[in-house]
């Protein structure tokens, strides 16, 4: 029996990760459960589940998950609780699903306590990869990725050399707004970005979908985790969402991973790694239902984030810290109404171009460095 932290357990990969173990109750226990503030989607799942400790984002919500519960459970609540569950001796598994860079410490802490980690959390990869990355190598630690493009790159990678890499390449779906012109970008509303063609995700992750920079963070994510240079990255749009990304090798053999766009399936394959389960999560892949297969290609012009996340993350440093914090912030303020969808990229150059980069920033400096910079975003656009 495994023990599990769950980081973001009331969001759309949190549930999920709960549909996934409650499919294997022989193998997995949630011990730990942590999540913000959504306390009517948690409160089930606590009851259900009784998990030994609890957390959530502030005190108040603690207080109101302390008056319901029925069992005992450590009941604590902000980042220091995060840190604490991540790294508890008993727990085998950490599954980061939480949104944000706020899951950069968590994830040290896990690694420096060699718990096996399902990763999703892409923003931590983005604000601080180096760090990541030389603590999970230094306490040989491998991340798993959920993320579905990565979890296929990690499967296409399966026996392989790093050495035999040609290059990487990951599938877009193009997001809510695809179809549509640069032109016709303007005006279009909150209801509609938050439409993905494919997937159903959380608000941030459906509206970083749209503008594109959700392959932008993805690429620098696949940058750390594979250890491949950007110029080994390609992205292509492919509308279907089938094909979940590829690797291409240098004796000109492509490995694909195709999958329904379910994410219950990279979240099992994490759980469950090195091995495969046998429990199908969802009705198969039918080809025959597409008929056809599209792939048509990336256009920087038309998803400029795409082309900031590479100029980003090849210049490095302090850098994609900048990036990911005013991306986040700028998400937020369109997901409040304050700013426009065309805003968000404007908001995130700004930030951007206005920084003077640091290299090799430490975690203190990346941790004022979010800081500093969400405050400077809402306080231009509050
Ligand atoms: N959704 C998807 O299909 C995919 C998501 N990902 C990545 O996975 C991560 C999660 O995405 P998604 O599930 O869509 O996001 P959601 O917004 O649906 O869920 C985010 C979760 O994080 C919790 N949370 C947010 N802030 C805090 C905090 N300060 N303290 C504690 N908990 C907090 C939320 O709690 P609450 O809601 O209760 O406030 C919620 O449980 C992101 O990094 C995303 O990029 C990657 C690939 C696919
Ligand atoms: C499910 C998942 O992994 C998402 O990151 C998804 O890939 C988003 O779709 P886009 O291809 O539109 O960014
Ligand atoms: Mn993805």
């Amino acid at each position: 029996m495994k023990k599990v932290t769950l980081l973001g357990g009331t969001g759309s990969i949190g549930l999920q990760t709960i549909e996934v173990l409650k499919q294997h109750p022989e193998q997995f226990e949630l011990y730990a459960f942590a999540f913000g503030a959504q306390v009517d989607k948690a409160l089930p799942i606590i009851q259900e589940m009784k998990p030994k400790y609890i957390v959530t984002k502030d005190e108040n919500i603690k207080e109101q998950v302390e008056k319901d519960i029925t069992y005992d459970a450590k009941v604590s609540s902000g980042l220091e609780a995060l840190r604490t569950i991540s790294s508890l001796d008993e727990i085998d598994i950490v599954v980061n699903a939480i949104l944000g860079s706020i899951g950069l410490q968590p994830t040290l802490d896990a690694i420096r306590a060699k718990k096996q980690i399902a990763f999703a959390n892409k923003e931590t990869l983005v604000t601080a990869g180096h760090l990541v990355m030389e603590e999970a190598r230094k306490h040989n630690v491998e991340l798993l990725p959920v993320d579905s493009e990565h979890a296929a790159i990690h499967q296409c990678l399966k026996g392989e050399s790093k050495e035999s890499i040609k290059r990487i390449i990951l599938t877009g779906s193009g997001g809510s707004f695809r179809d549509r012109s640069r032109a016709e970008l303007k005006g279009v509303t909150k209801s509609d970005a938050l439409k993905h063609p494919n997937w159903s995700m959380g608000a941030k992750i459906t509206i970083d979908s749209a503008t594109m920079m959700n392959k932008g963070l993805e690429v620098i994510e696949a940058h750390w985790l594979f250890d491949v240079p950007y110029d080994q990255i390609d992205v292509i749009l492919h509308k279907e969402s089938v094909i979940h990304s590829m690797v291409e090798f240098n004796d000109q053999s492509v490995m694909a991973q195709l999958g329904t766009p379910d994410m219950r399936i990279p979240i099992q394959y994490a759980l469950t790694y090195p091995g495969r389960s046998d429990y199908r999560m969802s009705q198969g892949l039918d080809l025959l239902s597409f008929g056809q297969l599209h792939f048509q290609e990336m256009s920087f012009e038309r998803f400029p984030c795409l082309e900031m996340a590479y100029n980003v993350g090849k210049t490095g440093g302090s850098l994609p810290t900048v990036f990911n914090a005013a991306n986040e912030e700028a998400v937020q303020l369109f997901l409040e109404d304050k700013i426009t969808f065309l805003d968000i990229e404007e908001v995130i150059e700004k930030a951007v171009s206005n920084h003077e980069t640091i290299s090799k920033p430490d975690l203190d400096t990346i941790i004022s460095l979010d800081q500093e910079t969400r405050e400077r975003v809402k306080a231009a656009n509050g």
